[in-house]
């Protein structure tokens, strides 16, 4: 369903100007060629000394001398004219009188006025032209009145477009799940509010592009059946000032008229990028804009009913006062999807073609690691018309798989980048900081682990405290600095040391940061003691924090690094120890990571305990997982193609 693409007249306008020039050209030519033809005397044209042999001979009757026009009468009744030389002939006044021919002078003549006219205004009709149209155009493409310019470019798409539900949302469970409140508070937002739910004002749907930001914040709008207005932050980024703060303004006119409604904005950071983050003054009209946004934002009453979902794919680079409380209170991550994920969203877009019975989604979704929601679209889409092409009345797998190829090839596809070593040792990475998690019983129960690439990080483990954590005690920041430096420790225990991988950096980051807080913040090291070293300033908040130490001596500042060091490498220990103790739950996990690339924490936990995994999804419940203890021989593993026996089912 790509009908939200909006019908731009793009290069129509050119076209249409083009067109009309050309015919306004054209029409000055027949209208200048007819005045020619209407000032021209009739009768046949003579050369100059013909004319003049004519008048020496005696036959010219008379001759009307116009400039350098003369036109004339023979004694037999025809006519001619002819044209004088530019320089007088000294001849030509004596012949005619010797031949005593009626000689009428005329003034010149002049072109007729319209004539005239036509060709003077002629530049002044084609600018008129020009920009009568490009007026037009803007008119067009802003919506209604006369100078559409300030006026806000959002479109509005009713159940016309054809209405988008959750169904046809597939593969992204949890952020859908995470929206339902939005649409519980469309629905009826007195009744919500009434029944004392927290009122929502907006939604920040973050996920990289494909991922089908755009057709959730529409199947919200779709499932509380509320009008969608949409726009993207492009649009509000205008060579004038001024006028994006007015589209914005008029946006939210225009939304409130139509309250309950989704004003849904798109690429937010073209609009919401950090204020002061440029250079010169080029961004005094962002800026301007974006404070515009922020005013409108706060000011409309939580209950008026408009919720405004943007979507970016850069969270990094928005401003942080978009994210106060209060404006897109709600941060929604929208990922890639893992492999059920994506058996799920083929299964949606192939619900609109006619299959062939040998077509196997999840045989696809296992080769289509990395792709978006938008890709696998796409990939349905092509063998569809791939089939077509060949006359096929069904779309059978072979079409498929040469889609696939062809959407591999035709996306700049990052996932494709990550070489199957690149992606065994992710799986690893992953697998060694969810193990030492679950053998650190302080640190936080495991969420999920996932090996899809996602913002810059290869792979992740997400952690869910049990409860709200309003202080921390020694053994769990121990845990947690062990846990984070698993990941390099599984790379050097399996690959070697010398092999480990960059992608670690990330994780080294989070482990000095962590130890110099224990260290200098919490008085966590006995050689320091429990006082504070550090002074904080600045807003801790989306990692602008800023610290500052004391003044201090430099004994004390080599003190604290080598504290750090110690308590980093502490945890390297720690990790060490666990992964080799238990090196076949690594091997397990690692395993299972790389067949459904996203596991959750009982999963994990059931790997560890030497479970099976417990999934029976069709085919994949059939493949043998290497778990701890099975009769597949430890060596052999790493060098599977993914660390894995043959995918079964396959
Ligand atoms: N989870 C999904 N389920 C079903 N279809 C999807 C999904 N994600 C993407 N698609 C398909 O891909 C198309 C494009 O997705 P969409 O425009 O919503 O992505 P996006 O995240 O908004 O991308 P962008 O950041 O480029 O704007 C959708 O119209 C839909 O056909
Ligand atoms: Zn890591």
């Amino acid at each position: 369903m790509n009908d939200d693409k909006q019908p731009d007249g793009g290069n129509n306008w050119m076209k249409n100007l083009v067109i009309w020039v050309g015919i306004l050209v054209a029409l000055a030519l027949v209208v200048s060629l007819i005045g020619e033809r209407t000032t021209a005397s009739p009768g046949k044209s003579l050369s100059y000394s013909a004319f003049l042999n004519q008048v020496k001979q005696g036959t010219v009757a008379k001759v009307e001398i116009a400039g350098t026009v003369v036109s004339g009468t023979m004694k037999d009744n025809s006519t001619f004219r002819s044209n004088l030389p530019a320089v007088v002939d000294p001849q030509l006044m004596p012949a005619l009188t010797a031949a005593n021919v009626d000689v009428v002078a005329k003034p010149e003549e002049s072109p007729s006025i319209w004539q005239y006219l036509l060709v003077q205004s002629l530049p002044f009709v084609l600018m008129l032209a020009i920009a009568f149209f490009v007026l037009r155009q803007m008119q067009k493409s802003s919506g209604s009145g006369a100078m559409g310019f300030g006026k806000s470019r959002a479109k509005m798409l009713t159940e016309k477009h054809g209405k988008i539900t959750f169904d046809d949302v597939a593969g992204i469970d949890e952020a859908r799940e995470e929206l339902q409140e939005i649409v519980e508070f469309l629905k009826d937002p007195t009744k919500f509010a009434r029944l004392g739910g927290k009122i929502p004002k907006g939604a920040l749907l973050v996920g990289s592009p494909g991922t089908g930001k755009t057709l959730l914040a529409r199947a919200i709008a779709g499932e509380a059946g509320v009008p969608f207005f949409t726009i993207s932050g492009s649009d509000f980024v205008e060579m004038f000032v001024g006028v994006g703060a007015s589209r914005v303004r008029d946006m939210f006119e225009q939304a409130k008229r139509s309250a309950p409604c989704i004003v849904f904005i798109d690429e937010i950071d073209a609009v919401g990028r950090h204020r002061g983050a440029g250079l010169g003054n080029g961004n005094d009209e962002r800026e301007q804009t974006l404070n515009q946004l922020l005013v409108e934002m706060d000011g409309f009453e939580a209950n008026e009913g408009i919720i405004i979902i943007a979507a970016t794919n850069r969270p990094d680079v928005l401003d942080p006062a978009l994210l106060r409380p209060g404006r897109f209170d709600r941060r929604v991550t929208v990922p890639l999807p893992d492999i059920e994920g994506r058996v799920q969203i083929l299964q949606v877009h192939m619900k609109k073609v006619p299959l062939a019975p040998d077509v196997d989604a999840r045989t696809l979704a296992r080769g289509t690691p990395g792709m978006s929601g938008a890709d696998l679209a796409n990939l349905v889409n092509e063998a569809a018309l791939m089939a077509a092409r060949l006359g096929k009345r069904l779309v059978a797998m072979a079409q498929f798989e040469l889609a696939k190829d062809r959407v591999i090839m035709g996306t700049e596809w990052k996932s494709l980048v990550m070489t199957p070593e690149e992606k065994r040792m992710t799986a690893y990475h992953e697998a060694g900081h969810a193990l030492v998690r679950i053998h650190e019983p302080a640190s936080d129960p495991i969420h999920k682990a996932t090996i899809i690439p996602r913002g810059g990080a290869l792979g992740m483990v997400v952690s869910m405290p049990e409860r709200d954590n309003y202080s921390y005690h020694r053994d769990k920041m121990y845990a947690d600095l062990a846990s984070v430096m698993g990941g390099r420790v599984a790379e050097e225990v399996i690959f070697g040391y010398d092999k480990v991988s960059s992608g670690a950096s990330g994780d080294i980051q989070q482990a000095t940061k962590l130890a110099r807080a224990m260290v200098m913040r919490w008085g966590m090291s006995d050689k320091l003691g429990p006082l504070e070293y550090e002074e904080q300033q600045g807003e801790t908040f989306l990692g602008y924090s800023q610290s500052q130490r004391h003044n201090m001596s430099n004994e004390t500042a080599l003190l604290i690094d080598s504290e750090i060091k110690r308590l980093i490498e502490d945890g390297h220990k720690r990790a060490t120890q666990v992964l080799t103790e238990n090196i076949d739950q690594l091997h397990a996990v690692a395993g299972a990571l790389l067949e459904y690339e996203t596991l959750t924490g009982d999963e994990i936990k059931r790997l560890a305990a030497g479970e099976g995994i417990g999934r029976d999804d069709g085919g994949a419940s059939a493949t043998p997982i290497p778990a701890a203890g099975t009769s597949i021989p430890k060596t052999k593993r790493p060098n599977g193609p993914f660390g894995n026996p043959a995918p079964a089912g396959a």
